[in-house]
């Protein structure tokens, strides 16, 4: 069971050159993983709730999809970034397509366990080598049972979650050094549970603790009692999920690749509806575009970019952000001197390999681009034109976009895979250069 798009047919999409400084206003829509979290405690909260602002594209629509079969009944509002989820009995004997989405994959297994029948999960071949077994694996700890299409535990889609309407809780280990979505989808469930549950991560390393951030917050905004007073550990008390109305605020690692045109082509961009607070790792861009030469200045609730067109080299951890990596590294590509980005060794189980990814890619367009232990080390070199392979990855194809501002003759394959997150990017992006799909031929 599969709904990947068929990549074999998609045409290339010759990436626009910049020409001249930009002056850009770019609204972008909600929040991937405040979308699809928001939705899971929707569905498991006590009344009627309201969703605004939400992300509509692949990866919210699988999460949508999911949560309906598992019982859910969520429709849209007035318009379609508005849902309304009312909870239902979490139902089994279903099968679930993640696509690609590691927050459906990872956030539904603990949901299916509460099911009265077994959950099927399948995704895209891609996603079939995405880590998933410190999740399966916790979840057995806890007394769940899940099987693999073979005779051994699974440690990949496809699976099942033999749901029995009840999950014990109480203390499990997790490795969490290869996604913090493993911490993530068992302490979103966890309300459900019957006893406490007390997650410790036991792994050298945690990455995205931002996300880790953005559970728990989400989770006390709906009135779920989480403990994350001591490093690594996580308590989570059963009780109600309180059924609420919310805004969702813009996806700041989609707004990325916008902003940072503007230190690539020069000039000026603003993203609107710019968090005060967030736990988005998001946050991060402003500086770290200015680390790289740009200033970055908030007025109300607009962030504005500008940038000279000339990028400085970086050497930045970006353990805590690491799908903001992709940006980062074209950017360093387009500067004036070399860049290492670090902690980001969990990015070889994203959407592809990423770090081999950009790498190969760089390399491709005659740049050069080394990978290490943790990360990628790129020494700048002029850049020529080619075709920039994505690999499903829609953060491939942004960061596509950006080098091509400055590369001519650059073909970005299957642009379309911007629709995990970002359906329209294709037109977003030549609008911000101020053009339309006509002006492209
Ligand atoms: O919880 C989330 O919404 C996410 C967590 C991060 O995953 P990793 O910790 O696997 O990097 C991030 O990269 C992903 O895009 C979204
Ligand atoms: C890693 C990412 O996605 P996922 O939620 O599928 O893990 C990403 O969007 O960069």
């Amino acid at each position: 069971m599969t709904t990947a798009p068929d990549r074999t047919t998609t045409p290339l999409w010759d990436a626009p050159v910049a020409d001249g400084p930009l002056d850009a206003t770019v609204e972008v829509p909600g929040s991937k993983s405040l979308t699809n979290r928001l939705l899971v405690l929707a569905a498991l909260a006590e009344g009627e709730g309201t969703l605004r602002g939400a992300l509509r594209s692949r990866d919210a629509d699988l999460m949508i999809g999911a949560l309906r079969s598992l019982g859910a009944t969520i429709t849209e509002g007035g318009e379609p970034s508005t849902l309304h989820v009312t909870p239902g009995p979490v139902t089994g004997d279903v099968d679930l397509d993640c696509g690609l989405a590691g927050t459906v994959m990872r956030f539904l297994p603990p949901v299916a366990a509460l099911a009265d029948g077994d959950v099927r999960f399948d995704g895209d071949p891609a996603a079939r080598v995405r880590p998933m077994l410190p999740v399966l694996a916790g979840l057995r700890s806890l007394g769940v049972r899940v099987v693999g299409d073979g005779p051994d535990f699974p440690t990949h889609l496809p699976f099942t979650v033999r749901g029995r309407g009840r999950v014990a809780g109480g203390a499990v280990d997790v490795d969490a050094s290869e996604s913090s979505q493993f911490v993530s989808a068992l302490l979103l469930a966890a309300a459900r549970f019957e006893r406490p549950l007390v997650l410790r991560h036991i792994g050298a390393t945690l990455p995205s603790l931002p996300h880790i951030a953005m559970t728990v917050a989400t989770l006390r905004d709906v009135g779920v009692e989480v403990d994350d007073s001591r490093d690594g550990i996580w308590q989570v008390t059963p009780g109600p999920i309180a059924a609420r109305d919310v805004r969702v605020e813009p996806d700041l690692s989609n707004a990325a690749p916008f902003l940072a045109a503007a230190l690539v082509a020069g000039g000026t961009v603003r993203v609107p509806g710019w968090p005060a607070q967030t736990t988005q790792p998001g946050a991060m861009v402003p500086d770290l575009l200015e680390q790289m030469g740009a200033t970055a200045t908030v007025e109300g609730d607009v962030l504005t970019v500008t940038g000279t067109g000339q990028v400085r080299g970086v050497d930045v951890d970006l353990h805590a952000g690491g799908e903001l990596a992709p940006t980062f590294a074209v950017l360093a590509a387009l500067a004036d001197s070399p860049s290492r980005l670090r902690g980001i060794a969990h990015l070889r189980g994203h959407e592809t390999d990423r770090l081999a990814a950009l790498a190969t890619e760089i390399t491709r367009l005659g740049g050069r681009c080394e990978e290490t232990r943790d990360g990628l080390v790129i020494t700048p070199r002029p850049l020529h034109g080619a075709v920039f392979r994505t690999y499903a990855d829609h953060r491939m194809a942004t960061s596509a976009a950006l080098l091509g501002l400055r590369v001519p003759g650059l073909q970005v394959e299957d642009v379309a895979t911007t629709a995990k997150t970002l359906p329209g990017f294709d037109t977003m992006w030549l609008r911000m250069l101020g053009r339309t799909p006509e002006d492209q031929g």
